[in-house]
């Protein structure tokens, strides 16, 4: 494996992300209601719940993507303020969808914060070949645009992208979103082995259950703009905090023939017969958001 070029201690107490009181609107609309979370160092913490809970803007807060009405986030220890592009080189982000750029090659699509903090040309090249090699993208693919990539190849690139920079911290919205089955269970396994190897600390966001059992050291489970509840899945399994918190694992569990507890499940997608629940149509309905 690659090594990576993070010069952080070994050990590091402070977590990585300490959130208090976060309050957000849009207009008339509130978003988040008062939220209070730590993301510790070198895990991986999935913020999950039902489509338009606030997930995503709570990722988009703690990089600094949207401004908080009240409330603070510390990244690192230090204040997390909107538009601050300095904090930002230390998170790396993937976009929901993507976000690939369609005029750009996939080698400028990945490179794009490099190019923009000009960086030589040949070390952009020497990282590019490594994270090809990391991310399993052929680098002969490199000069294609994103419409002659496979939604597996794009996604691929973004995750370059997002390591580009050899980020403290990995963002990922959605990462999974748009790919078929079979795609998107490779990437889960290469994914969650990935982080394992680059020891970072990773934030997920995902609206599926069992994806966040699969990857979660920590998962934070949050309905309407609050977080019910969060630490490891078998804390929610054992000692839920609410009935919401049952009612959206159990959305999620397999058949009764296949019983297993979320977080003792392997795969994600091993779980669901074709009549079992599952998905954001599914969470959906629990909330009844
Ligand atoms: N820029 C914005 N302007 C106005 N409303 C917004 C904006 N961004 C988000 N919202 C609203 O805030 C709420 C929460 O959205 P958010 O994207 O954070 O939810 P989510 O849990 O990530 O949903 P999903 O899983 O569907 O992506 C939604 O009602 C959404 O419409």
């Amino acid at each position: 494996m690659t090594p990576s070029l993070d010069t952080r201690p070994a050990f590091d107490a402070r977590p990585v992300f300490d959130i208090r009181g976060v309050t957000k609107s849009f207009g008339a609309t509130a978003v988040l209601h008062g939220v209070s979370l730590t993301v510790p160092v070198a895990g991986t913490t999935v913020l999950v719940g039902p489509s338009g809970c606030g997930k995503s803007t709570l990722l988009r807060l703690m990089m600094g993507l949207e401004g908080a009405d009240g409330g603070t986030v510390t990244f690192e220890g230090d204040p997390v303020t909107a538009g601050d592009l300095a904090l930002r080189r230390r998170m790396g982000y993937m976009v929901q969808g993507g976000g690939l750029f369609p005029h750009l090659t996939a080698a400028g699509n990945a490179a794009l914060m490099a190019r923009f903090l000009r960086w030589p040309r040949d070390r952009i090249a020497a990282r590019l070949a490594e994270l090809s090699a990391l991310c399993r993208f052929p680098s002969d693919l490199l000069s294609r645009r994103p419409a002659a990539l496979s939604g597996g190849q794009r996604q691929r690139v973004a995750i370059m992208r997002a390591l580009m920079l050899d980020p403290h911290v990995i963002l990922l919205d959605e990462p999974f979103g748009a790919l078929d089955t079979l795609v998107r269970h490779d990437l889960q396994d290469e994914l969650k082995a990935l982080f394992a190897d680059l020891g970072k600390t990773v934030v997920l966001v995902t609206h599926d259950m069992t994806e966040a059992a699969f990857f979660a050291d920590q998962v934070v489970l949050m309905r309407a703009g609050r977080i019910i509840q969060s630490g490891p899945v078998a804390a929610l399994v054992d000692t839920p905090k609410d009935p919401f918190v049952t009612r959206f694992l159990t959305a999620h569990r397999p058949r009764p023939d296949q019983q297993t507890r979320p977080d003792q499940q392997t795969r994600p997608d091993q779980k669901a017969g074709p009549d079992q629940p599952t998905g954001p149509d599914q969470s959906r309905r629990e909330d009844g958001a």
